[in-house]
């Protein structure tokens, strides 16, 4: 396969996907676990993928650029390719490489021919322009949904901060086992303890992926475990655990862990984990509101609107609109009632979420110590290694954000709370 037909499977693919998520409210992650991209070569998917989120990233530049030359809106899937087109010529790839084969893709279909003139015209103007007038737009914003509560929340300069931290996109996270030594070119170690690469290339083929001496994991969202410091022998409940970044950090500090999920199909995620680790743990496969027993230590990484990983996860502001928000927010809230009573006496729950909307994180925290009075939050348990005091919270939790470690590329968002039961 030549290296042009490669390139226009993957821009096509990169349009199908970005059809799929702007027009029909599709996830990402869901389409790629449905094999939208599997019929590619490997390095044709990966292209397609950062065709999609590079797009994803500067939609609302791309379309600042394209509605000056659009004077009324062409179908959606003629729309992502004048977006796809853009966003590669603004990124410097060569104008006529673009041009031609975006106007090839829209032909390709007898439904879109007639814009073929119009895809040829628009695109060339905006090669004309180039990166600078690209540059020149303001840092693409959130859509309200997520921009009014998180400014209200966070404040309006914070929100710029996170919007800058989303446009720059995210490097990628490791956690080693512990003792293990990691031998990855350029891996710098975090202050947290994880280590970040700037660019991984293809990961299954790094240094001791194959041997299972690390998995990928944001730094923000290896922070829990971190916090819940299991001790060896001790009996952890990891509930909501697929697909099991915290069970193997909990599994490979030596503690004898249960890991439930909902979800069977996730869980499969986190038995070749596991597998590939050679970490264990007990997998049940259930409801966490329906789990019984009593354990030293519970970690609730609860559902939420994963408002948190827009860094990694450009599509989520474009597929969501909040509406789901109101019934995660229900089930985070009788998760945690349930989740408590799991926890020994004197023992602890660490509850967190990947999300940046104080309803899934301090406000749970906070109505869920005013309902117990044997539950006390434990502000020591957050003093880790590399944690600012500034980012700890009135209520006793840890809120990390995306605009935090600015130069060193982010993290995720997330909230922590470490809550201990009278003994
Ligand atoms: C944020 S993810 C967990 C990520 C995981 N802890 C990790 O570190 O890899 C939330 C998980 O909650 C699971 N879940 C949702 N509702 C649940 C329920 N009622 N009982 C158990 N698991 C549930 C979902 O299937 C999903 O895997």
């Amino acid at each position: 396969m030549s290296d042009s037909k490669t390139t226009s499977d993957a821009r096509v693919s990169a349009i199908r996907l970005l059809d799929q998520i702007l027009g029909e409210h599709r996830l990402m992650s869901d389409l790629l676990v449905a094999g939208i991209l599997d019929p590619l070569e490997p390095a044709e998917r990966a292209r397609a993928n950062r065709l999609a989120l590079d797009t994803l990233r500067g939609l609302e530049r791309a379309d600042r650029m394209l509605a000056k030359y659009l004077r009324k809106p062409p179908p959606l899937t003629v729309k992502n390719a004048l977006r796809v087109g853009t966003v590669e010529l603004c990124a410097g790839e060569a104008a006529h490489g673009v041009v031609n084969a975006m106007v090839n893709i829209v032909g390709e279909d007898r439904k879109f021919t007639g814009f073929k003139g119009l895809v040829n015209a628009v695109l060339r103007k905006i090669a004309a322009q180039g990166p600078e007038a690209w540059n020149a737009l303001r840092v693409p914003r959130l859509p309200d949904w997520l921009r009014d509560p998180l400014t209200e929340a966070w404040g309006a300069s914070a929100i710029s901060a996170m919007e800058a931290a989303h446009f720059a996109g995210a490097p990628l996270d490791i956690t080693p086992k512990p003792g293990a030594a990691v031998a990855i070119p350029g891996a710098e170690p975090l202050p947290t303890g994880s280590l970040r690469l700037s660019n991984p290339g293809q990961i299954t083929t790094l240094p001791g992926y194959a041997s299972g001496e690390w998995w990928v994991q944001d730094a923000a969202a290896a922070m829990p475990a971190r916090i819940l410091d299991p001790k060896p022998g001790e009996k952890v409940l990891d509930l909501c655990a697929a697909p099991g970044g915290k069970t193997m950090q909990l599994a490979a500090a030596g503690a004898e862990v249960t890991a439930l999920d909902l979800s069977a199909q996730r869980l499969k995620r986190l038995e070749q984990n596991l597998l590939r680790t050679g970490l264990k743990a007990k997998v049940i496969t259930g409801d966490a509101l329906d789990h019984t027993g009593l354990y030293d230590a519970v970690l609730l990484d609860a559902p939420c609107s994963a408002t948190g990983t827009v860094r990694r996860h450009p599509d989520l502001p474009h597929a969501r609109d909040g509406a789901e928000i109101g019934a995660l927010i229900d089930l985070q809230a009788r998760l945690l009632a349930h989740a408590w009573t799991l926890v020994r006496p004197g023992g602890r729950l660490v509850y967190c979420t990947c999300s940046l909307l104080p309803d899934e994180g301090e406000v749970q925290v906070d109505q869920a110590l005013a309902a117990h009075p044997d539950m006390r939050a434990d502000r020591t348990a957050l003093g880790r290694p590399g944690i600012h005091p500034q980012w700890l919270t009135e209520e006793g939790g840890l809120r990390l954000r995306p605009d935090y470690w600015p130069e060193r590329g982010g993290m995720d968002g997330f909230y922590i709370a470490c809550l201990r039961k009278s003994g």
